[in-house]
């Protein structure tokens, strides 16, 4: 059954928050899991979907997953039969490349189809199979499945003409085995690298560099067991962050690390908001209507292309005229079709979104293109005045867990009812008033 969320506007968030494991590093730390025949416990993992698929896939070719709570997991790649991993699998999730690399690095040889995840624009994958070559394997595409093999993976230098996530740590993971030193030039810095590079690490495996361009891996024989905490979710931080000062509330976003979020906190405090940084946590507050400013996607430390949609609808509702540039992916402005129909005045010129902030939004019946997108629209819910439906859910929940619970906990009103239920949505706006 398809579920959707309902939200009444205009209460300001209030209280604390706690952010839970990040996405984009569990997968890739599920993935290196499997490359150890030793059992492996990852804790601090978000309970969402991407993480629950990766899982189930994992599960697929028959390596044993044990799960100990809703955030702890233990991995046995022991008894993996097979390395093929088919479309119907993962076809929801992006992350699925991972099983490439990781498949390749321990048995020699993969056979994954090619990755879904969400249509943000076209999305390349030639990076990551220029590694592979790099580092030895032959690589084909049939049938919409990646073949790849090897006779032995052996280290090279690697220049990427792109700066990117997905084969920064595909390449991690298949040459953390391979014969000799591998070097990655021109590699993604982002806070996920460093997190699975230092699970690798703790798996035994020789990575240097991580969190800089030039990574450094010198090849071991074998990886062996581990236990690891994941780093929180700099982007569900973010998402919360925003969500505060467009609500013009007051929240405490607890269990992050703030170096991660700089990029997000500046330009919040550039357009008026008040960010104070704690060792592992963040207050976001906003007491009046925000200002307006220019913001440029960039790998990191840039702004991250996964808050655009989110920063963009706080600036729709700021005063004055605010750019905001795509600079990382061509299709990331599907959300402002249905802002346009909450009252934002936003138009797109090519990659830049020109947007005149409006004074505030009005509820609507609307749809999550995407992930991000997906969460930008709750917080204009939050803001809107009455009541605003979002379906498509599915995709804002590949990437936040109990996102309703954790709103509600704040003070706001927001729960997930089903899709055309009518006494639900009735009983939803008794309950609220
Ligand atoms: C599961 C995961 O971690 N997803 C994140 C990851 O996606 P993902 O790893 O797919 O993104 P990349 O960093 O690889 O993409 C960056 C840019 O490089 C291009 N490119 C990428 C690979 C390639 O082989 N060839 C190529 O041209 C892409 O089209 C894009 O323009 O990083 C993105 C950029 O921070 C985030 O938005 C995603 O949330
Ligand atoms: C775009 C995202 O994920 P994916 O790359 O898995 O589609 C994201 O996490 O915002």
């Amino acid at each position: 059954m398809e579920n959707q969320y309902i939200i009444k506007g205009g209460t300001p968030l209030k209280g604390e928050v706690t952010i839970g494991g990040a996405k984009n590093a569990a997968l890739g730390i599920l993935a290196a899991a499997i490359m150890t025949d030793e059992t492996v416990t990852i804790e601090n993992l978000p309970d969402v979907r991407d993480i629950n698929v990766l899982l189930q896939a994992i599960e697929g070719i028959g390596a044993t997953v044990q799960r100990i709570n809703s955030h702890t997991v233990k991995i046995n790649g022991s008894t993996i039969g097979n390395i093929t991993i088919d479309y119907d699998s993962i076809r929801k999730i992006r992350a699925s490349y991972y099983l490439l690399g990781a498949l390749l690095g321990k048995y020699n040889k993969a056979q994954v189809a090619l990755p879904g995840g969400c249509d943000i624009g076209s999305r390349p994958i030639d990076q990551h199979l220029k590694g592979f070559r790099a580092l030895g394997a032959t690589v084909t595409i049939e049938h919409g499945m990646i073949n790849t093999f090897a006779d032995s993976l052996v280290g090279n230098h690697i220049f990427l003409d792109v700066v990117s996530v997905g084969a920064t740590i595909n390449i991690m993971l298949a040459s953390c085995m391979a014969e000799g030193r591998t070097v990655i030039e021109n590699a993604a810095k982002e806070p996920h690298i460093v997190d699975v590079a230092n699970f690798l690490n703790s798996m035994g495996a020789d990575i240097k560099g991580a969190g800089t361009d030039k990574i450094r891996i010198n090849g071991v024989s074998k990886l062996h067991s581990s236990e690891y905490s994941i780093i929180p979710d700099q982007i569900e931080a973010g998402t919360f962050m925003v969500a505060a000062a467009a609500t013009h509330g007051d929240v405490l976003i607890k269990n992050v690390i703030p170096k991660h979020l700089e990029a997000i906190s500046v330009k919040l405090i550039e357009i008026g908001a008040t960010v104070e940084e704690y060792d592992d946590a963040v207050r976001v507050s906003a007491d009046h209507r925000l200002g307006h400013t220019q913001v440029k996607t960039l790998p990191y430390p840039g702004f991250p292309t996964d808050m655009q949609p989110q920063i963009a609808t706080l600036l729709a509702l700021s005063e004055g005229t605010s750019t905001v540039t795509e600079s990382i992916f061509e299709n990331r402005f599907k959300y402002v079709d249905e802002l346009a129909r909450m009252g934002a005045s936003i138009k797109v010129e090519g990659n830049v979104a020109i947007i005149e902030g409006v004074e505030g939004f009005t509820g609507a019946a609307i749809s999550a293109p995407d992930l991000r997108a997906g969460a930008a629209l709750v917080v204009a819910g939050l803001v809107a005045e009455g009541y605003t439906t979002i379906d498509s859910i599915h995709f804002i929940e590949r990437g936040y867990e109990n996102f309703e619970g954790k709103i509600t906990a704040l003070g706001a009103s927001m729960e997930k009812i089903p899709v055309d239920d009518e006494r639900a949505v009735m009983k939803f706006k008794l309950k609220v008033g």
